[in-house]
């Protein structure tokens, strides 16, 4: 098997004093004849919240796979800190720091609350602690699965089966779940799909008190939770960027109302 070799990429000139963690330059994926991200060229910096909103069928899912690997790129780059990442396969994404969530619930619901942040933090020890003994190596994957536990907020639903909670904790575990990789960015592909009031404010209050922390990238159709969340706005329509910049900069767009937001974003 060839291992890629990860090149250093000269660095575009800096537009925030926070590092960019990922970034797309020309990023591509067709489809056949169907081009479902075109050219997308996007900066996502370190602690920035940053959500991408579009019209279904906008490209938003498969620009989130090519970032996390799932799909191969038709044409243009991907760079993580500087560092051309394209071609990469799935399984790296979790040693550069890239974790992320799927639009559907995707956990092991036999297991409980802790066994599925077992199972996650153990993606992060392998090449890393290798030399430690079994027993050190155990204690550090539970350390990590406590504290994932404790930033998702499931700290007293421990040992309760994933399977028995309400739909709202199990999208509130898979976050613990992510975070258990050791993540510095965090991909979600909207978590507040099919909940309830409640359980979307809960997961909003969840991913503010991220927020200081990760790097977010955001889909989201929620509007009212990307617009409490979001910093920076991207607005995606037929595969290409619409708009992309600070959120009231893009709300104010003539452009993003016409196309996407419509009259309605007014009540925001
Ligand atoms: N594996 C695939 N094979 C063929 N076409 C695909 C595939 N995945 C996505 N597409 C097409 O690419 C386009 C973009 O789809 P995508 O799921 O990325 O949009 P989206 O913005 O995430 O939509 P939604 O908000 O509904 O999730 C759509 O026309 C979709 O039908």
């Amino acid at each position: 098997m060839t291992t890629m070799p990860l090149v250093p990429v000269e660095a575009a000139p800096p537009c925030d004093s926070r590092a960019c963690v990922l970034e797309t330059r020309g990023l591509t994926k067709s489809f056949g004849g169907l081009v479902a991200v075109n050219a997308v060229s996007l900066r996502f910096l370190e602690r920035q919240t940053h959500a991408i909103i579009g019209p279904n069928g906008a490209g938003k899912s498969t620009l989130v796979n090519l970032l996390t690997a799932h799909l191969p790129p038709s044409g243009g780059r991907i760079l993580c800190r500087n560092t051309d990442i394209t071609g990469l396969p799935a399984h790296r994404m979790t040693g550069l720091g890239i974790g992320r969530s799927y639009q559907k619930t995707n956990l092991f619901p036999s297991f409980t609350c802790f066994e599925n942040c077992r199972l996650a933090a153990q993606t992060r020890l392998p090449t890393s602690m290798r030399f430690f003994r079994p027993a050190a190596r155990y204690r550090e994957i539970n350390r990590h699965a406590e504290a994932a536990l404790d930033l998702c907020g499931l700290s007293a639903r421990r040992d309760r089966v994933a399977g028995t909670m309400s739909y709202g904790e199990q999208r509130q575990l898979e976050i613990g779940m992510v975070l258990a990789s050791g993540p510095e960015i965090l991909v979600l592909d909207e978590p507040l799909a099919g909940m309830g009031r409640e359980e979307s404010e809960r997961m909003v209050a969840l991913l503010r008190g991220l927020a200081p922390h990760f790097t977010i990238i955001l889909i989201e159709h929620d509007m009212d939770a990307v617009f409490s969340l979001a910093e920076v706005l991207t607005v995606m329509v037929n595969g290409t960027l619409l708009e992309t910049g600070p959120v009231e900069q893009v709300r104010a767009s003539v452009a993003v109302r016409d196309a996407y937001l419509g009259d309605g974003a007014e009540a925001y």
